[in-house]
């Protein structure tokens, strides 16, 4: 889009001598007064077309009651208009839900457009460098429709021509404050066009309690908290493997946690089996009665147990080929998830090089192997540095809470993670804010998911312990 702006020439005049005043006169060309009245109106009946046409539904709003009223008076205008709102009224008493889904979003989008988006367009792409003012004019990038979902904006937009989806991304921060919002998301819709995503508010902005355990048995996908748009997160652990890394504080625990609350149904069910190794001793010691005698916490212990979890994989492996390429958990053939907290205890850390040779070993061979015959590994990790973790990339699917560098971000989810705005590395310290916040990449989709785990407490935690143990429920 290009508009004229006036006195841009003058700037780039130069005097070289300083005292002499620079005289600009511009070369003045008489137009006759009816041409410049033709060029006015039309465009005004350019830009009356061009409202009617985006804003079809609104012109007509307001437009009718002023026809009619030009036509047959204020008082049959407003016995023929007045039913439109009065019905919209108790449609909106009556039904909200309808109401909201199909004319409030509307309005909310369209007031959005006009007040936030439009108003604001010309300056943010100009200052964050999206948009370019050549010679006078103003390139901008098109602004497209607006829709409103309950948690945030979707604006559709037209890249220049020339412009790639990383230069906007590397704009998230400017494109955020520029149309005041928390955050914002970039993701190619089509060719050369770019939806953004503004979040409204922020569904993840309190702790979430810990969910109520599950009334039936399941192996998963397991409710373990909240989505960015509102939405449960169900977190697959039968048939895949789970990385979880976070800096100290981040809240990697609560994902632990809150995946084992949701499977306790099916564990005592016979359906799922939780092995624990526990290097810090710590975390999973709280519930060890969960874990009878699958809980390890020394290397040796932990190598021991490792080595079993390859010997029962194996063991199913041997059984099953031939005969079934996955896998369905059974009292006789349970799934067993193999939980690590802090993974780089056994391998980076460990000082016995046997030690850390078996063990290394037999967690990359559980990540290879595991999956289709009910074998999963869900790891916590601080340091997602290669030296420290050299099998990440065999978990198919990683979870990014707070990290302390931006680079660790692709670590963890794979390239270009960041770009598209897994920004874990902005995640609060502040543990009422962040601590269980963080981005997943599901092996299905590139595009990280901002989430929230529940907070499981110690006392949630002791007291599904005791009640597993005394055969209670929760
Ligand atoms: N999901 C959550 N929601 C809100 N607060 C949480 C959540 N998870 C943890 N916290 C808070 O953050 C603190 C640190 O959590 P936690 O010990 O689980 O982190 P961590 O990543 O396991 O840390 P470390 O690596 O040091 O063990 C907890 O004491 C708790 O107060």
């Amino acid at each position: 889009m290009f508009k004229r702006l006036p006195g841009d020439e003058a700037r780039n005049l130069v005097t070289t001598t300083p005292d002499t005043a620079v005289v600009f006169r511009p070369a003045v060309i008489q137009t006759p007064a009816i041409l410049t009245l033709i060029i006015f109106a039309w465009r005004l009946l350019a830009g009356l077309i061009r409202l009617l046409w985006r804003h079809p539904v609104a012109m007509l709003a307001t437009l009718t009651p002023v026809v009619l009223t030009l036509l047959y008076g204020w008082q049959t205008a407003l016995l023929l208009t007045a039913p439109a709102p009065a019905g919209l009224a108790a449609w909106a008493l009556t039904h909200w839900t309808s109401f909201v889904r199909l004319i409030g979003w509307r309005l909310l989008a369209w007031w959005r457009l006009v007040w936030v988006y439009r108003r604001h367009w010309q300056p943010v792409m100009i200052v964050s460098g999206l948009g370019r003012h050549l010679w006078g004019r103003d390139y901008l990038p098109r602004l497209g429709k607006v829709t409103c979902t309950p948690w945030a904006d979707l604006v559709a937009v037209r890249m220049l021509k020339g412009q790639s989806v990383k230069d906007w991304a590397d704009r998230l921060d400017h494109l955020a404050q520029g149309f005041g919002s928390a955050s914002c998301r970039v993701a190619l819709s089509r060719g050369g066009r770019l939806t953004l995503t503004f979040p409204r508010h922020d569904p993840l902005a309190e702790r979430i309690p810990a969910l109520p355990v599950p009334d039936s048995p399941t192996a998963g996908p397991v409710e373990i908290g909240k989505q960015e748009d509102g939405r449960p997160w169900l977190l697959k652990v039968h048939g895949t493997h789970v990385l979880v890394a976070g800096a100290t504080g981040a809240g990697k625990g609560s994902i632990i946690w809150s995946a084992i609350r949701g499977l306790l149904p099916a564990v005592r069910a016979g359906l799922v089996e939780i092995w624990a190794l526990d290097p810090k001793l710590m975390e999973l010691s709280y519930g060890r009665a969960l874990f009878g005698d699958r809980y390890a916490a020394t290397p040796e212990d932990c190598a021991d147990l490792l080595d079993q979890a390859v010997s029962v994989m194996q063991k199913r492996a041997a059984r099953f080929a031939g005969i079934q390429r996955s896998h369905t958990p059974t009292v006789d053939d349970p799934f067993v998830l193999v939980v690590v907290d802090e993974v780089a205890f056994l391998t980076a850390y460990q000082s016995d090089r046997e030690l850390r040779r078996r063990i290394s070993a037999a967690l990359a061979t559980l990540t290879t192997q595991g999956r289709a015959v009910g074998v999963g590994v869900l790891a916590a990790l601080q340091d997602p540095r290669k030296e420290v973790m050299n099998i990440r990339n065999l978990f198919p699917d990683k979870i990014a809470l707070r990290l302390d560098e931006s680079e660790q971000v692709d670590m963890v989810l794979g390239d270009g993670a960041r770009d598209r705005g897994a920004l874990a590395d902005h995640i609060s310290p502040v543990p009422g804010l962040g601590a269980g916040v963080g981005y997943v990449r599901l092996e299905a989709s590139p595009d990280p998911i901002r989430v929230r785990a529940t907070y499981v407490s110690d006392t949630d935690i002791r007291a599904m312990a005791d009640a597993f143990a005394a055969g209670e429920d929760v």
